[in-house]
């Protein structure tokens, strides 16, 4: 007999508290939920028909045409750690994004773009929430944007991590000189540290002359849905800033050469950027419409948790907390991983 489950009793699969769109909340959860269920479907060969159960509008159900619906993969050792593992090669490795905290121009309700300004108090609160969720999921690289928000962010979320002796180390590769005088010279230490790569191309897209003004105080003058046109369509630029098209052909392309190679050896990835560069990752992850995508709101501080494997990305959801079991059952890889935190830290 075919198998039944619901998409949200797949681990916990907290895909809602991802997004965050104030006004059309419920449809665009409703739409997300669609979106990963379709890709969770089409990854495993499943079909779907739709709950008509009252009380399970978001649950789509998932009938499987196998005789399992398991999401436990092959058995592979955790990749490079501070647990005493050598780095193997795989074809599978946990990917996090996560959009930065709070800024103190989100804060005031600013335009920020490219303009480098750093977490405001409650910004730093969700970037040490964030470190806490995903603290016994591995890390072996972590690539932030070039801007201030996004390394604070990755930085403090790290703080969380019961990842031992492991330190992330910021890599300068901007000159010759700057390489050479950020030398390690101990092998051990080398492998005691978690490289993390600044790279422009993840920064936020640049929003033109609207950076510095306010957000309510620009509708009110251009109107609601000018405003709305440039912030979430996806061709449409801000004036003489960048489209969310156009900060996916960086931010996307950069994923691709920079961030999927290492995927493909096993290295596990943290993304600490922006809402609309993550947006623009994300649409490539989940090979979203350019329509899909005008609906996708990312929160501040709210990691999200892809595994790749195979050459696909299935979206996990967001982990609540650092022990929320769902989430290291994912793959056996990462229940081993976390296993063998616990053993280190009983
Ligand atoms: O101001 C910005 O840079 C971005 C993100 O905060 O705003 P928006 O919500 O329009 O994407």
């Amino acid at each position: 007999m075919a198998a039944e489950v619901y998409y949200q009793a797949i681990g916990t699969l907290q895909s809602h508290s991802y997004l965050n769109n104030l006004n059309n909340h419920q449809k665009h959860q409703n739409n997300l939920v669609r979106l990963v269920a379709r890709d969770f479907i089409s990854s495993n060969g499943l079909s779907t028909r739709r709950s008509n159960r009252s009380g399970q509008r978001n649950c789509c159900v998932i009938q499987s045409l196998a005789s399992q619906t398991s999401v436990v993969d092959p058995v592979l050792s955790p990749s490079r750690s501070n647990i005493g593992d050598t780095h193997k090669k795989s074809n599978e490795a946990a990917l996090i994004l996560i959009r930065h905290g709070e800024s103190l121009w989100n804060e005031k309700n600013l335009f920020t773009g490219c303009v480098d300004v750093p977490l405001s108090k409650k910004g730093i609160d969700e970037a040490i929430e964030a470190g806490q969720r995903i603290s016994s999921i591995p890390v072996d690289v972590i690539f932030t944007s070039a801007l201030i928000r996004a390394q604070m962010t990755a930085m403090l979320a790290m703080t969380q991590h019961r990842r031992g002796k492991q330190v992330p180390i910021f890599m300068h590769n901007e000159s010759e000189q700057a390489r050479s005088w950020s030398q390690v010279f101990s092998e051990d230490t080398k492998k005691q540290s978690i490289p993390v790569i600044a790279a422009w191309q993840l920064n936020e897209r640049m929003y033109g002359e609207l950076q510095g003004l306010n957000k309510q105080e620009t509708a009110d003058r251009y109107g609601k849905e000018q405003v709305h046109e440039w912030r979430r369509s996806y061709d449409i630029p801000p004036p003489n800033g960048e489209s969310l098209e156009m900060c996916a052909e960086r931010a996307v392309a950069y994923f691709r050469d920079q961030i999927e190679p290492q995927l493909l050896s096993g290295k596990n990835v943290m993304i600490s950027a922006h809402g609309n560069s993550l947006r623009s990752i994300i649409m490539y992850l989940d090979k979203l419409t350019s329509q899909e995508v005008i609906s996708l709101e990312l929160s501040t501080g709210i990691p999200m948790l892809y595994i790749f494997k195979e050459g696909r990305f299935i979206r996990r959801g967001s982990p609540i907390g650092p022990s929320e079991a769902g989430v290291y059952a994912y793959t056996r890889r990462l229940a081993l991983y976390k296993q063998k935190l616990d053993d280190m830290f009983q």
